[in-house]
């Protein structure tokens, strides 16, 4: 607190935003963790408008709730937020996962992801993506209960998997899933290096990870191969010094893209599945346009394709809206890196600055109704920088077109194998 009056001191002319700080130490973290977020959030708004200063898991924070903020912070100024995560999830990932990074590696990371998830890149994976997809409902025939997010995350790992090293040998794709599947448990658990915690095992499946990815390095490098997938361009890029990338430089950021595209994926998957079932309405209309593309396809003996993944113009408004409702990256945290005034307010060095993406989707002001769910809402093009659930600017999704690809094919299958009841 004497901090915060420190800084108001020193910026004549400029105040700290309106908002409650909550107590010493815990700030307002139990009201955010005793109340629904979306509440804490939406009052937090209603009583200070759209920049909110509050204090929670031992951070001061700036919470921004409009399109113009958002944009501010991470597209036009976004030099002056860099992106923080807590220490124990960088250990995790690894710390030179293109995410943690700002300037010039960010950058050239960038170019690699983004080129390797281009349009023209991901078009050639149509008929893996399809493949996988039939199989891993292949594998729910038994009539057994299963968990969609379950399910859908082993999908978008296998996914992850083409996107990233292309037709990977079975047996470094089995050790990848085992390895990950630990360090995702211990993703969100209490960071300690007590033996036996899942903190700590997850440390070591991620060491086991960096191993298994340090061989199949050696290996490709052995064989000279030029692939134009991920691993390819991570493998063969040279800076303007014609340095490669190191090896744990290209294992971080292989574990990083896995770590970013599976849960996300899975829980759009899983929300597409639930928002469809309670919308009878709207699943009908999108088993009859998938159900119409089956047809032609099975009168032509013809798999699913490229132009007509192009081509579902409801389907691909049902995933936009769920992408919407659901906002799955509700917020996205960065800190200030100097002193930066916003229409007057003070927003401190050090202090984290949260986009609230979700609140943005759910203002009646830019999406009517906004708790109705309303795929045909998206006939018209939202306002320009009120739809972001993939974030916008410099850090913005370079997987978002490969995330939208396979949840078309996964919705085409679904719905054109199975039936809801
Ligand atoms: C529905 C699925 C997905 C959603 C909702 C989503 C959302 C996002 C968002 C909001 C960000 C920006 C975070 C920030 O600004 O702090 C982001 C970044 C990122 N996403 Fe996704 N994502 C999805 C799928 C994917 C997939 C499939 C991949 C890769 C195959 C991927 C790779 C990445 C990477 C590498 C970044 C970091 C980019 C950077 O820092 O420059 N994402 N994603």
């Amino acid at each position: 607190i004497t901090k915060i009056r420190m800084k108001k001191k020193l910026d004549k002319g400029t105040e700290l935003p309106p908002g409650s700080m909550g107590w010493p130490y815990i700030g307002e973290t139990l009201q955010l963790y005793s109340q629904d977020p979306n509440v804490f959030f939406a009052s937090k708004q209603k009583r200070y408008g759209e920049i909110f200063k509050t204090h929670v898991l031992g951070c001061p924070c700036i919470m921004l709730s409009s399109p113009e903020a958002a944009r501010f912070v991470l597209v036009t100024q976004a030099h002056l937020f860099k992106p923080t995560y807590p220490k124990s999830k960088e250990h995790l990932i690894g710390p030179s996962a293109l995410f943690f990074h700002q300037g010039d590696y960010h950058i050239r990371l960038r170019k690699l992801v983004q080129g390797s998830l281009s349009l023209d890149s991901i078009r050639n994976l149509v008929a893996d993506i399809s493949s996988t997809a039939a199989s891993t409902l292949d594998s729910w025939d038994g009539g057994h209960v299963l968990n969609t997010f379950q399910e859908m995350k082993k999908f978008s790992f296998e996914v992850g998997i083409l996107a990233i090293f292309g037709n990977l040998e079975a047996q470094y794709r089995e050790e990848l899933k085992r390895n990950y599947r630990i360090v995702d448990k211990g993703y969100n658990s209490f960071p300690t290096s007590l033996p036996g915690t899942p903190y700590r095992k997850a440390v070591l499946a991620r060491k086991r990870l960096s191993k298994i990815l340090g061989d199949i390095i050696c290996e490709r490098k052995e064989k000279r191969l030029l692939e134009k997938d991920l691993f390819g361009c991570l493998l063969n890029s040279e800076n303007e010094k014609g340095e490669l990338l190191t090896d744990d430089q290209i294992a971080d950021n292989i574990i990083g893209v896995f770590f970013a595209a599976q849960d996300t994926t899975a829980s759009a998957m899983t929300w597409i599945a639930k928002y469809l079932h309670d919308n009878q309405k709207a699943l009908e209309a999108v088993k009859a346009e998938q159900n119409a593309i089956r047809k032609l396809n099975d009168e032509s003996n013809q798999p699913l394709s490229w132009s007509q993944t192009r081509n579902m113009p409801f389907t691909i408004k049902v995933v936009l809206e769920s992408l919407r409702m659901a906002s799955i990256i509700s917020f996205t945290f960065r800190e200030a890196v100097a002193d930066v005034e916003y229409k007057g307010y003070l927003i401190p060095k050090g202090w984290k600055v949260i986009p609230l993406f979700r609140n943005i989707h759910h203002n009646p002001e830019y999406f009517i109704d906004p708790q109705n769910f309303d795929p045909t809402r998206f006939e018209v093009a939202p306002k320009p920088n009120t739809f972001m659930p993939f974030g916008s600017g410099h850090h913005a999704c370079p997987g978002n077109e490969l995330a939208k690809l396979e949840m078309l094919i996964m919705i085409h299958h679904l719905l054109t194998k199975f039936r809801c009841c």
